[in-house]
């Protein structure tokens, strides 16, 4: 029996499957924390790694693995292989003037016309989470550090080369030409597009200021990125891929199917045959891991409002949950806003949270936990209209992630969502995703042809709900009541 391994290297933390290659049965698994904040050390990514492999009882036994890794943070390398500096994350928002100033540029001053540009060029148009933005922050905030950039990598790429044993080779014998990365991460960075499958040295210039600096090759979804030369056998290492875009292979996405993904951030995705370029912003026409397209709205708030209410409360989720449950759909008419860390989708990078419509009545743990849910789900429901505005079908949804644990979400979603929703069984779906893609990478060595694995789907859990339209009435009413922060709030 072949065994491959998948990797889901995510915002909280990184975890490992080991799976039978023919089968996709579940033969271990293994998961180590990574620290919090949004600029982080990448070395921490790879002591997490090491961890989480031990714990899945080792690779020595594994014929190929792939990275799934959490999108756009960068991770800039000087010409000996050195990371320059922690790397920013995708929920960092210090790039966002950045993000504005590079948006208006390329629509030379007309920031619609540059929104509309962007779009075209790389099916996004860019906020604070996009790779570009954070190299043009590092371009005028640390001029120092940004001379030393010699490559540019994303998370799932760098794990991916200290896989290859190139990231942990001593320094000054690292060949950053080794780097290799996917079209769905790529397309994250603001500098590669979907419809030509090429980068834009151009962006990449017009970001940090030059282009002279290696970046990932882009494999192709089922081609070997590394070979590693093993006393028992070697290890074949998957090109990786976006955490969004092996979710949708972990779950075998077709088109009609969108995943709502419930993590520390909050993901509306669809598998599509052809891009989409919103201008609005709203939608981001990221490429998926087979060779389609994985258009996603992202919000930075979703699992982490959960957790936030719940400490308020004083509870644990299952606690949350049951207050929730216990309180009336609309909370009396609380209302929620979940900005807590600012807002991706829509862009609005200094927003705060807030609370509206409180009344002594209204004043209860349960109205409380009940509007922290519903303010979550609403903003989720929102990316799901503008999945359908870029005439994205909606025939099933699934939710997975973390935040998919508690039951509250799970029944109030379809109130919110006004659709049924399905709940695969409790599972680490990007790392799934990974692992058939090392299935993937395993068979094409011996017959390009292969197509990725026939993988029995997990079981799953169909919630319905009527549609509770006033929940998303008040909340359209209220979430555009927010203060921002101030200069020097944390
Ligand atoms: N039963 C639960 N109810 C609500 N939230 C939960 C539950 N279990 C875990 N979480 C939250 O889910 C998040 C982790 O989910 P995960 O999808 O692994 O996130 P990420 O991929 O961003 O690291 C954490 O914020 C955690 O507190
Ligand atoms: O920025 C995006 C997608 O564009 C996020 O989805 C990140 O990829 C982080 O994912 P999680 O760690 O929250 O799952």
């Amino acid at each position: 029996m072949a065994l491959v391994a998948g990797v889901d290297s995510s915002t909280q933390s990184c975890k490992v499957v080991v799976r039978d290659a023919a089968t996709g049965a579940l033969v271990r698994s293994g998961r180590a924390a990574h620290p919090d904040g949004t600029e982080v050390h990448p070395r921490h990514w790879w002591t997490a790694l090491e961890e989480a492999v031990e714990q899945a009882g080792g690779l020595d036994d594994v014929a190929a693995v792939a990275v799934g890794g959490q999108q756009h943070g960068m991770v800039a390398l000087d010409a000996d292989g050195e990371v320059v500096r922690p790397a920013l994350l995708w929920n960092d928002t210090r790039s966002a003037s950045a993000a504005a100033d590079l948006v208006a540029e390329l629509g030379d001053g007309d920031v619609e016309r540059g929104a509309a540009a962007w779009a075209t060029a790389t099916g996004s148009v860019p906020v604070a989470s996009i790779t570009a933005t954070k190299l043009r922050w590092l371009r005028d905030a640390e001029p120092e550090n940004a001379a030393r950039v010699a490559a540019v990598a994303l998370p799932h790429d760098w794990l991916t080369w200290c896989l290859a044993g190139h990231g942990t080779a001593p320094a000054g014998s690292r060949d950053l030409t080794a780097l290799v990365t996917d079209r769905s991460d790529a397309s994250g960075t603001g500098y590669w597009s979907p419809t030509q499958e090429a980068y834009r040295p151009d962006l990449l210039r017009l970001a940090l200021g030059r282009d002279d600096v290696v970046l990932p090759r882009v494999a192709g979804p089922s081609e070997t990125a590394a070979v590693v030369e093993r006393p028992g056998g070697r290890l074949l290492v998957g090109p990786g891929a976006g955490d969004n875009a092996a979710a949708a292979l972990g779950l075998g996405m077709r088109p009609g199917d969108v995943t709502i993904s419930i993590g520390t951030s909050g993901v509306v995705s669809a598998v599509a045959s052809a891009p989409t370029t919103d201008a609005s912003g709203l939608v981001t026409g990221f490429a998926d891991a087979t060779g389609v397209y994985l258009p996603l709205v992202c919000t930075l708030n979703a699992s982490r409002v959960l957790d936030a209410a719940a400490r308020m409360l004083g509870v644990d989720h299952a606690g949350l949950s049951d207050l929730a449950l216990a309180a009336p759909a609309g909370a009396d008419g609380l209302v929620l806003v979940p900005y807590l860390e600012g807002e991706r989708t829509p862009n609005k990078p200094d927003a705060t949270g807030s609370l509206h419509g409180l009344r002594l009545s209204t004043t209860t743990p349960g109205h409380l936990a009940r509007a922290a849910v519903e303010g979550m789900l609403c903003a989720l429901a929102d990316g799901l209209d503008a999945l359908r505005a870029q005439g994205v079908p909606v025939e099933r949804v699934r939710l997975i992630g973390g935040g998919a644990r508690s039951e509250a979400v799970r029944r109030i979603a379809p109130a919110v969502l006004g659709l049924d929703v399905v709940v695969p069984e409790p599972g680490e779906y990007v790392a799934d995703g990974a692992a058939r893609q090392a299935a993937w990478v395993l068979a094409a060595a011996d017959d390009a042809s292969a197509a990725a694995p026939d993988w029995a789907a997990s079981g799953e859990e169909t919630f319905t709900a009527p549609a509770a339209t006033h929940v998303r009435e008040q909340y359209a009413r209220a979430r555009e009541l927010t203060l921002d922060r101030r200069d020097g709030d944390v």
